[in-house]
């Protein structure tokens, strides 16, 4: 229901496999290899897209799926990349693996657009395996796999300033009479569910978003606690503003309803309450005064000023809405306004196929094949040439239990290991 976090499968494309195919022209008996390079698989790339403020998209829609990368041809031909696949987010998302729970990325600040997912690499096609003792290679590399993984989207930060209050004390009505946001306003009390947000225009380009936060349900006054989620909403927020019916127009006490609020708060995150708070006493076109009866802006005033300051406004008469904004913009104005940026905690691992089986062979006399997926994966994404390629290589090895499985099968000082079109001579 509520829209401030999503679950949804993110899936990198494929790298597509390398070809293996032999030069066929007239009057060459038995050309040599021709299989081209497979293409690189798309990657999941996370963008910030500023028209956007929820997470809503994401309860529609919730696979995201890179194209894969086309497998080489014959004649050297290269397969074709896939497509990226880019994930459009608002401000403030961070993404954690459902898992671990552990972040990935936070699309704040700087990070504008991510690659979360690396697409596979294309697996080189047998043009490449020619040597001088193996004219004919019958083998290419397979693309690497693609990657998927459950991801936790969530929203750091939904709005500068968050409304709070009872239901049908008119949040709406302010949110709609201050912004371009054009909320449905209805006087009953089920409460809005989803954060509803607006830009505040103010002149001279300042400006601020303001969100209606949902979450109080109906009942609320008579003990049954805000919802968890409301409370989360709030923590998105840099300024409170406590909307209350300071008419009364349905019963209510605003001087209790503030408080029922901030003892909410205080309960749920004792540091919820040091965010800077204001009163938006509202509905002043209904007050009405009995005799002897205290105005019920100086009683919010007594209770509250100068901790938190009052403010009389109508949402339906626009009366004392300016000097509200103006207010709120001033306490912006002295926050530190940029968002803290959470640092990554997990990186994908790329190479976690240790589940994939291989072999060891002794295929003769001081030669022994290893093969299997677990090792044309590894090969897929290493390059043996670079010094870094080998020495991950080297690592690979041992750590896999290959190295172990060929000192059991009885390898020796000089013996040669065959994996793939690489021929190695073995030291201890
Ligand atoms: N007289 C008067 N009525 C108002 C004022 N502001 C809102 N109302 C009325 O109060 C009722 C509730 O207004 P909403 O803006 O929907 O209240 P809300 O707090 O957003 O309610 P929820 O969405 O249920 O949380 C509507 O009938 C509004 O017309 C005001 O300044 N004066």
């Amino acid at each position: 229901m509520f829209t401030d976090s999503a679950k949804i499968f993110i899936q990198s494309g494929k790298g597509g496999d390398g070809h293996v195919s032999f030069r066929r022209e007239l009057f060459v008996p038995a050309g040599g290899p021709d299989g081209g390079d497979g293409g690189k698989g798309g990657d999941v790339i996370f963008e910030i897209y500023d028209g956007l403020n929820t997470l809503t998209d994401f309860r529609h829609v919730r696979k995201y799926i890179a194209e894969s990368g086309q497998p080489g041809g014959k004649k050297r031909c290269h397969g074709a990349d896939g497509r990226d696949l880019i994930v459009r987010v608002p401000e403030g998302t961070v993404i954690r693996d459902d898992e671990s729970g552990k972040i990935i990325a936070d699309m704040s600040g700087e990070n504008r657009r991510m690659v979360i997912l690396r697409g596979g690499k294309g697996g080189i096609g047998n043009m490449h395996f020619a040597t001088a003792t193996m004219q004919a290679p019958n083998y290419a590399k397979p693309g690497q796999p693609a990657r998927g993984l459950f991801v936790r989207l969530e929203l750091k930060v939904i709005a500068d300033v968050g409304l709070v209050g009872f239901p049908n004390v008119g949040k709406s009505t302010l949110l709609s009479r201050v912004s371009n946001a054009r909320p449905e306003i209805a006087n009953y009390h089920f409460t809005t569910l989803t954060p509803h947000l607006g830009v505040v225009d103010l002149d001279e380009g300042e400006g601020f978003v303001m969100a209606d936060l949902p979450g109080l349900i109906e009942g609320a006054s008579r003990g049954i606690g805000l919802g968890y989620n409301f409370l989360k909403h709030v923590e998105r927020t840099k300024v409170l503003v406590h909307v209350v019916d300071a008419a009364s127009v349905e019963g209510r006490d605003p001087v209790e309803d503030v408080r029922k609020i901030q003892e909410e708060l205080q309960k749920y995150e004792a540091q919820l309450l040091n965010k800077p708070q204001i009163i938006a006493a509202n509905k002043i076109d209904s007050i009405v005064i009995e005799e002897g009866a205290e105005d019920p802006i100086e009683k919010l005033r007594r209770a509250f000023e100068p901790e938190i300051p009052v403010y009389p406004i109508s949402g339906v008469t626009g009366a004392g809405i300016k000097e509200l904004k103006y207010a709120i913009l001033s306490v912006l104005k002295t926050m530190n306004r940029e968002v803290t940026v959470f640092e990554p905690e997990m990186e994908i691992d790329y190479a976690a196929d240790s589940n994939l089986p291989y072999t060891v062979v002794k295929e003769a006399a001081h030669v022994y094949v290893v093969e299997g997926p677990r090792i044309e994966k590894m090969l897929g994404y290493t390059n043996l040439s670079s010094e870094k390629g080998f020495d991950f290589f080297q690592k690979f090895l041992k750590e896999s239990g290959v190295l172990r499985d060929l000192e059991d099968a009885g390898i020796e000082e000089g013996d040669t290991v065959r994996m793939y079109g690489h021929a190695f001579d073995y030291y201890r």
